[in-house]
């Protein structure tokens, strides 16, 4: 569990964020979505003891990261896949983590054989590993405690397609087990995919909040027939408002209602359901767009 209680970070004049509040849920995803610049790195860095804030606070399992006695084992961190030492070896990089934890070296086998890097690859010098190999190597890292919340910010960067749906699987995982995930991303098809829970922000304040059915949930339907002139008449003599996009028609209404009119007028459907396949993209930019650069410069 991780709880963020009207949390500022001031640099100057200006709030980086700005009385953010929000919690990440046990057995969840929570995804941390944002514009360049919105507040997502700072926020957690806050979380995670690296910044200190201007004022309120942040706790995972009820402390502040300071307070925690062995952090590395009840939170896993990735925060810049970059900033390993280059010159060590994945494997030392490792070693060096767990002997801090005071955990056996085979933890260190166990969780290189986890994410995926071979014998060859951990005893690489960390300069010359992709970053997809690098994001491996940290969430290695991250999990090498064996924690039970994990804080992540872009850990999709430099993955390949493969790669990603690793991670995603890792994660989703990770939360069935009863873990807490906090996942920060601009990429927002890779955390619709993921999350339970959505908390966005921008210019250092949240805009939306909430699991991700209840942000998606547009209340409209897509509704297609094969004469859709039949039912775009059927639907709008029931009063209710069509507007035709991709082939179909997308009605204020929810499915059940829709469905209705469709078979009080003998219409056979060929696809009906709740509209929200590119909902989130929508969301995002409307929630964004007063706070995002491309927003303030229109
Ligand atoms: N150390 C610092 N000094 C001054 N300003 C800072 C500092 N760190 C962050 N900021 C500012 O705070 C704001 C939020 O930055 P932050 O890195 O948290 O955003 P972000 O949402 O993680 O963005 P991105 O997706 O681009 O990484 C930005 O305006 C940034 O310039």
């Amino acid at each position: 569990m991780i709880t963020v209680d009207s949390l500022t970070r001031s640099y100057g004049a200006h709030a980086a964020v700005d009385h953010v509040s929000f919690t990440a849920e046990p057995g969840r995803v929570t995804g941390f979505l944002g514009p360049n610049g919105a507040g997502k790195s700072t926020t957690m860095r806050v979380i995670v003891g690296l910044t200190d804030p201007s004022s309120g606070t942040a706790e995972i399992l009820g402390r502040r990261f300071a307070d925690l006695p062995n952090p590395g084992r009840e939170v896993g961190v990735l925060l810049d896949a970059s900033a390993q030492h280059a010159g060590r070896t994945g494997r030392e990089v490792l070693r060096i983590n767990a002997r801090l934890m005071g955990l056996p070296a085979s933890r260190v086998d166990a969780m290189l054989d986890l994410v995926g890097l071979t014998d060859e690859e951990a005893g690489r010098r960390v300069r010359n590993y992709s970053l997809g190999m690098r994001q491996r190597l940290g969430i290695a890292s991250a999990l090498l405690g064996d924690p039970s919340v994990l804080i992540l910010d872009e850990p999709a960067n430099g993955l390949d397609p493969a790669g990603i749906r690793w991670m995603r699987d890792l994660l989703r995982g990770f939360a069935d087990d009863g873990g807490t995930v906090l996942l920060s991303s601009h990429l927002l098809n890779e955390i619709e995919v993921v999350a339970d829970d959505l908390v966005v922000i921008g210019q250092g304040r949240i805009v939306a909040a909430g699991t991700k059915q209840s942000l998606l949930a547009s209340g409209e339907t897509l509704v297609r027939a094969a004469d859709a002139t039949a039912l775009g008449e059927a639907l709008s003599a029931a009063g209710l408002t069509a507007t035709a996009t991709d082939g179909g028609l997308l009605v204020t209404a929810d499915s059940a209602r829709v469905g209705q009119v469709a078979f009080a007028a003998g219409i056979a459907v060929t696809e009906l359901r709740a509209a929200d396949g590119a909902r989130l993209e929508e969301m995002f930019l409307e929630l964004t767009a007063s706070t995002s650069r491309e927003g303030a410069a229109a």
